[in-house]
């Protein structure tokens, strides 16, 4: 049976956060992004992909070190970014649906999402991207979640598994 997992990068814990209401939701696999394979397991037929938003896009090791820098003894993702994961990715050969999240600071000031840069990547890699790519915000970089995202999260993902949009 095909199953689901799920790919995070987190300096702060917040994408951690969303990433795991999905998991739950979706009952998948949640792994964080230096743990996560290089080959796509077969089983797998549904993935998410999530990354904080940085500098408009995806993370690089310079803004993940200034991330670092603040996250101190709380940084969750010590190792590679999703932009380095995708790159690694090797190809599938299949049929297999994914989708793009990010967390990102609330309002509308500031353009750029990592969850469109993670989209862009994928469908470059075959997958199915069926719908737009999701935000999620927080108040300030360090977080915490806007009260509501992690049930956000899982009804989005929710949503997933029966093709209507959430
Ligand atoms: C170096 C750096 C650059 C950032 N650039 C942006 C940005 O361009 N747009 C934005 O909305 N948020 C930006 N942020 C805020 C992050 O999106 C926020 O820290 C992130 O959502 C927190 O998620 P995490 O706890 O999973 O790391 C930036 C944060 C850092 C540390």
């Amino acid at each position: 049976m095909s199953r689901a997992l799920v790919v995070y990068e987190s300096m702060f814990g917040n994408t951690k956060a969303i990433a795991e209401a999905i998991g739950t939701a979706l009952a998948a696999e949640v792994v964080e992004v230096s743990d996560a394979p290089d080959v796509l397991p077969e089983d797998v037929g549904l993935l998410v992909v999530g990354a904080p938003t940085h500098a408009f896009g995806l993370s690089r090791p310079a803004t993940r070190k200034s991330a670092a820098d603040q996250a101190g003894a709380e940084l969750v993702s010590a190792g590679r970014g999703v932009r380095e994961w995708l790159d690694a990715l090797a190809p599938h050969g299949r049929r297999v649906t994914a989708h793009a999240f990010d967390t990102r600071l609330r309002g509308g000031w500031l353009p750029g999402s990592a969850a469109k840069a993670i989209a862009k990547r994928l469908r470059a890699l075959h997958f199915e991207v069926p719908e737009r790519p999701m935000s999620f915000h927080v108040t300030g970089t360090p977080g915490p979640l806007l009260v509501g995202e992690p049930a956000r999260a899982t009804a989005w993902a929710r949503a997933m598994l029966t093709g209507t949009p959430a």
